[in-house]
C-alpha cells in the first residue's frame, strides 16, 4: 500500500441545480466571508464550490476581483471541444472562466442522463485536455451494496474512467467516492466503510499509475456529509476531503465542515 504523503484536503461544495443567480452570488460571498472569519488558509485545507454554469462568470469576477481564497469549477462538461452540440458546455469555456475543477461522472448524471463508463472516460480525458482537474465520481447503488459487490463495482468504475491515461494524467485527477444510497438521504457511510473503499481505490490507482502517483491523488468521500460527520470521515488515512451536496448550500454549515480538523 502506498504511504500517505501530504495531500492537502479538499472540501468541495456541489450546489447541483439549486439557487438562482442572485442567491448564488450571495452564497459565494457568505462562504468567502465565513472562511475569512474562520482564518481559513487555502494552502492547508482547499475549498472549492461548484455552482451551476450560469453563475460561473460572476463567481470568477468575485473570486478574482476580491482575491477570495476559493477555487471553483463546473458540475459537468462536454466530451467535445466545440461544435454542434446544443446544450453542451466545453471544457475550453470552463478553462476560460479560470475554473480549476470540473465534476465528472456524478451518479445523477450517470443515472438521469444515462452516462456510461465510456462517456465518463471521454469527459475525464476532455477535462485533462483543457487543463481542468476532473473530480471523478464513483460509487455503488443500494442493490450492488446489498449484493456484496460494492468494492468490485466501484473500483471497476474507476478503472474504466481512467482507461488509456498516463500516470502523469492520472496524477492530475481527484477521485470522489459517493455511494449512491448515501446521496441526499441523510445516510452516511460509516467511517470504516469509507476508509475501506478509499483504500481500495488507492490500491487500484497504484496498479494503474504506480505508488508515487497513487499516494499523491486525493480521494474524497461524498454522501450526506455534515459538520457533525466530517471530522470522523476526514480522520481516515485514505479520505482526503469531502464532496458536499445539501450542506454546501448553507454557508455556516459548509464553513464548519471546512474546519473539520479543529474539531479533533
Ligand atoms: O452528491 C453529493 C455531492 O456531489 C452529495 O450530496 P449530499 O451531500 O446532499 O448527500
Amino acid at each position: 500500500m502506498a504511504e500517505q504523503t501530504a495531500r492537502i484536503p479538499l472540501i468541495a461544495g456541489n450546489w447541483k441545480m439549486n439557487l438562482d443567480h442572485m442567491q448564488a452570488v450571495d452564497l459565494v460571498q457568505k462562504v468567502a466571508w465565513g472562511l475569512k472569519d474562520a482564518g481559513h488558509d487555502q494552502d492547508r485545507v482547499e475549498v472549492a464550490v461548484f455552482p451551476p454554469f450560469t453563475d460561473l462568470r460572476s463567481v470568477q469576477t468575485l473570486v478574482k476581483g476580491d482575491r477570495l481564497e476559493l477555487a471553483y469549477g463546473g458540475q459537468d462538461l462536454s466530451p467535445h471541444a466545440s461544435g454542434a452540440y446544443t446544450g453542451d458546455v466545453s471544457g475550453a469555456f470552463l478553462a476560460r472562466l479560470d475554473c480549476t475543477y470540473v465534476i465528472v461522472g456524478h451518479s445523477e448524471r450517470r443515472e438521469i442522463h444515462a452516462e456510461d463508463d465510456a462517456v465518463v472516460a471521454s469527459k475525464v480525458a476532455a477535462a485533462l485536455e483543457h487543463g481542468l482537474v476532473p473530480v471523478l465520481c464513483v460509487g455503488e447503488g443500494l442493490e450492488v451494496r446489498q449484493a456484496g459487490r460494492r468494492v468490485d463495482h466501484t473500483v471497476a468504475q474507476l478503472t474504466a474512467a481512467l482507461d488509456g491515461l498516463s500516470a502523469e494524467q492520472i496524477g492530475r485527477v481527484v477521485v470522489a467516492y459517493e455511494p449512491v444510497w448515501a446521496i441526499g438521504t441523510g445516510e452516511v457511510a460509516g467511517a470504516d466503510d469509507a476508509q475501506q473503499m478509499c483504500a481500495a481505490l488507492r490500491a487500484e490507482l497504484e496498479r494503474l499509475a504506480g505508488e508515487e502517483t497513487a499516494a499523491s491523488v486525493r480521494i474524497l468521500y461524498g454522501g450526506s456529509v455534515k459538520a457533525a460527520s466530517a471530522p470522523e470521515l476526514l480522520a481516515q488515512p485514505d479520505v482526503d476531503g469531502a464532496l458536499v451536496g445539501g450542506a454546501s448550500l448553507d454557508a455556516d454549515e459548509f464553513v464548519r465542515i471546512v474546519q473539520f480538523d479543529s474539531a479533533f
